[in-house]
């Protein structure tokens, strides 16, 4: 589906939707154990293939508008009746190939085209180390995959630097196992707040995980249940860039964006708040409310180090091609590993808007300022997040930008052209 977004002002309130980390965690959480309800929970392709996943290992997930009540597995795994597609999730295919070296037998995990393309490599290699049976179809660290077990526990030595998903998948696993996993990082952890939520998300149904001087350690023998039987899934921060970046470079004059739905949690990408801040945004954060209002400004550059918050390198980038002087985007070379190479997509989208951009392996300079933007035919390369921000720096753009592959916000953010709607944006939709 092509989207068309004209040059727009924007103003009104907005609900952010539930976060897609703590969806997938809890759904998984939930089937590792025997009842609960995930309530306020991310409907999304995504979220979908991980509650498809449950239900292959021998779990039911009965789908609410805003509830799914989950009976887990308890632990134990069944062998799937079939090869478990995770479709573009790379969260999905880390959490539960873990899942899948408990099962008394084999598993076969697979995707589409770009998720078959992301490195599944050291957590394979990690179960190995378990003594569980992990392999690439292909050899290539990619999948498909075929994983068996069943694991009992143990210690295993990763890298850090590549994703912290693999973490959150043997901290999850691990739980479950007789002996618990000790992980040592051999590297430096990135996007270490995503084993923030995990560690939360634990906590919340009642399992014990911790850093270590070495990693990170999950006791084994543990019973995942969240108190009073239900757990509730705050407002996705990486969603919410969107909005305030709309609010940041196109709120109409004397009015703003608020957004609804962000109450403080684990989430590291709730830095937008602080970036938009450093770029001049009089944004307002109403913690208790769990309300930001940003208005439009004039935003000059900045510099920031996206080794915690990857996902907002592409709504930082567009920020960037908005803002006068130059935006520096460091410590980004894990962005590359994620549904296309992200930085090389929204470098190459952007200088289609007119924008200037550098790019080196691990830093992307956006150099604001030089030009206008103008509105251009470009490419949301099947990922939600270069469609988003796409459409972000479109509101900005002298006349209209036209996004290829719109129907992909459907992967973490299925209402996000009817929230610009809501905005008043005028979104021209044709297949
Ligand atoms: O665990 C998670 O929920 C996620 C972790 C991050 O991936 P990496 O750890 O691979 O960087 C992030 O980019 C992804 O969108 C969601
Ligand atoms: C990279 C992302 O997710 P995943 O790794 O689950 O595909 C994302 O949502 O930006």
């Amino acid at each position: 589906m092509d989207v068309t977004i004209p040059e727009s002002r924007v103003a009104g309130r907005v609900r952010a939707p539930p976060s897609k980390s703590y969806t997938h965690r809890a759904i998984l959480a939930a089937g590792y154990g025997d009842d609960a309800v995930v309530s306020e929970p991310l409907l999304s392709a995504d979220t979908r293939a991980t509650m498809r996943a449950v239900e292959a290992f021998g779990g039911t997930v009965d789908r609410g508008d805003d509830r799914l009540d989950v009976s887990g597995f308890d632990g134990r795994p069944a062998v799937p009746d079939d090869v478990i597609d995770c479709a573009n999730s790379g969260t999905t295919t880390r959490i539960v190939t873990a899942c899948g070296a408990l099962v008394d037998g084999l598993c076969v995990f697979t995707g589409d085209e770009s998720l078959r393309s992301r490195p599944q490599g050291p957590l394979l290699d990690a179960i190995g180390q378990l003594g569980g049976r992990a392999e690439s179809t292909r050899g290539n660290g990619q999948a498909p995959l075929v994983v068996g077990g069943p694991v009992e526990g143990g210690t295993v030595s990763i890298p850090g630097d590549v994703s912290s998903q693999y973490v959150t998948a043997l901290l999850m696993a691990g739980a479950v196992t007789h002996g618990g996993i000790e992980i040592e990082l051999e590297t430096e952890l990135k996007s270490a707040p995503y084993v923030d939520i995990t560690i939360e998300v634990l906590d919340d149904f009642g399992v014990d995980a911790e850093r270590t001087d070495a990693g990170f350690a999950v006791p084994g023998g543990q019973s995942y249940r969240p108190e009073g039987g239900e757990y509730a899934v705050p407002g996705d921060f990486s969603s919410m860039s969107y909005l305030l970046a709309a609010g940041a470079v196109a709120a109409a004059d004397g009015d703003a964006v608020v957004v609804e739905g962000a109450r403080p949690s684990a989430q590291g990408d709730s830095a937008i708040v602080e970036i938009l801040d450093s770029m001049g945004a009089p944004i307002e954060w109403n913690q208790e409310a769990g309300e930001i209002t940003v208005p439009r400004a004039s935003l000059s550059g900045t510099v920031v180090d996206v080794g915690d918050t990857p996902d907002l390198l592409p709504t930082i980038a567009a920020l960037g091609a908005v803002a006068d002087g130059d935006t520096v985007i460091e410590n980004c070379e894990h962005v590359r590993y994620k549904e296309t190479d992200r930085v090389e997509a929204i470098a190459a989208e952007l200088t289609k808007l007119g924008a200037s951009v550098t790019e080196d392996r691990d830093r992307l300079a956006v150099h604001g300022g030089e030009s206008d933007l103008s509105g251009a035919r470009v490419d949301g390369r099947g990922d939600h997040r270069i469609v988003m921000s796409l459409a972000v720096a479109g509101l900005a753009a002298d006349g209209e930008t036209t996004i290829r592959g719109g129907e992909h916000v459907d992967v973490s953010f299925p209402g996000f052209f009817e929230a610009l709607e809501s905005l008043g944006v005028e979104v021209h939709r044709s297949r």
